[in-house]
């Protein structure tokens, strides 16, 4: 079976590094003309998925949008995981799940199980009940070619102080979350199934993500201030994988479909251009 690091390898170097969030906050519904229920979270979510579906690498619905309504709100996120995945996009589902590890093995069966109705390529997790309990996630994505992207210096500037605290060998919490990752996707080719998420918003980031060999998801572009030209400051040398995130920004352009392709070609672009200019 092929793992999620090569299918994600295959679809940055085809349709580009460029992940798209479908977050259909209640103020961008009502920017598109929508209501804030759930016609509205369906036509959003159909006419992001619609445009963007065929072209862009990845597409990263925010469940917390879809959870606000309850089991009908999951019930058009199962559709619309359904109608991305049809169209070529790999789904990476953002949840933030994370518990003690007889927990997160239900997490597991739900998003990274096959047979599941919310069965996604991958989720990102949280190491907040340490990394070593998100294990059964990590046997999932391996047994079914699946992805796990962790948390480990996110884009909020809240997150600093959790992050950045130093254990008792002196590395930063985040650089224990970096080095463990890190581990898990050893000798992996062309790319590991475990990701970072790294936020574009942080600046240099003081950590070593030189022996990651995963991908490195950087939300916080755009809406939250970061600028592709902040990846090369961001992630330095390491930009071979770097999968840069847009939400609001791309989905600001809508509801005409060619208009939200046209912002998801010029952050692409934006994108490609620091990423390529760093020598890559
Ligand atoms: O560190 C993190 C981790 C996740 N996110 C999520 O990404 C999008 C960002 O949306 P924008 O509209 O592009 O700001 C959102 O779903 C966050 O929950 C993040 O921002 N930072």
């Amino acid at each position: 079976m092929e793992t999620f690091g090569s299918r994600l390898h295959r679809a940055m170097a085809e349709r580009g590094p460029l992940c798209v969030g479908i977050d259909p906050h209640p103020a961008l519904l009502a920017r598109w003309g929508l209501s804030d229920d759930l016609e509205g979270l369906t036509r959003f979510s159909q006419t992001v998925a619609d445009a963007l579906g065929d072209r862009v690498a990845v597409v990263k619905p925010q469940s917390a949008f879809f959870e606000r309504f309850g089991s009908r709100g999951l019930a058009v996120l199962e559709s619309i995981i359904r109608q991305l995945r049809g169209a070529g996009a790999l789904v990476l589902l953002d949840v933030k799940r994370g518990d003690i590890g007889s927990t997160v093995a239900a997490y597991a069966d739900a998003y990274l199980d096959p047979s599941s109705p919310v069965h996604v390529d991958a989720v990102t997790a949280s190491p907040f009940l340490g990394v070593g309990s998100l294990a059964p996630m990590f046997d999932a994505a391996r047994s079914h070619g699946g992805g796990v992207f962790v948390l480990a210096l996110t884009s909020n500037p809240e997150g600093a102080s959790v992050q950045r605290a130093r254990g008792a060998d002196g590395r930063t919490v985040a650089q224990t979350v970096i080095d463990e990752i890190s581990q898990l996707n050893e000798g992996a080719q062309p790319l590991g199934s475990f990701g970072l998420v790294v936020g574009a918003t942080i600046g240099e980031t003081g950590h070593d993500l030189s022996k990651v060999n995963g991908p490195l998801l950087a939300p916080g572009l755009g809406a939250q201030g970061g600028r592709a030209a902040d990846l090369r400051t961001v992630f330095g040398d390491e930009l071979s994988a770097v999968l840069p995130s847009y939400s609001r920004e791309v989905l600001g352009a809508g509801p005409d479909p060619a208009a939200l392709r046209a912002a998801a070609d010029r952050v692409l672009a934006d994108c490609r251009a620091a990423l390529t200019a760093a020598g890559q």
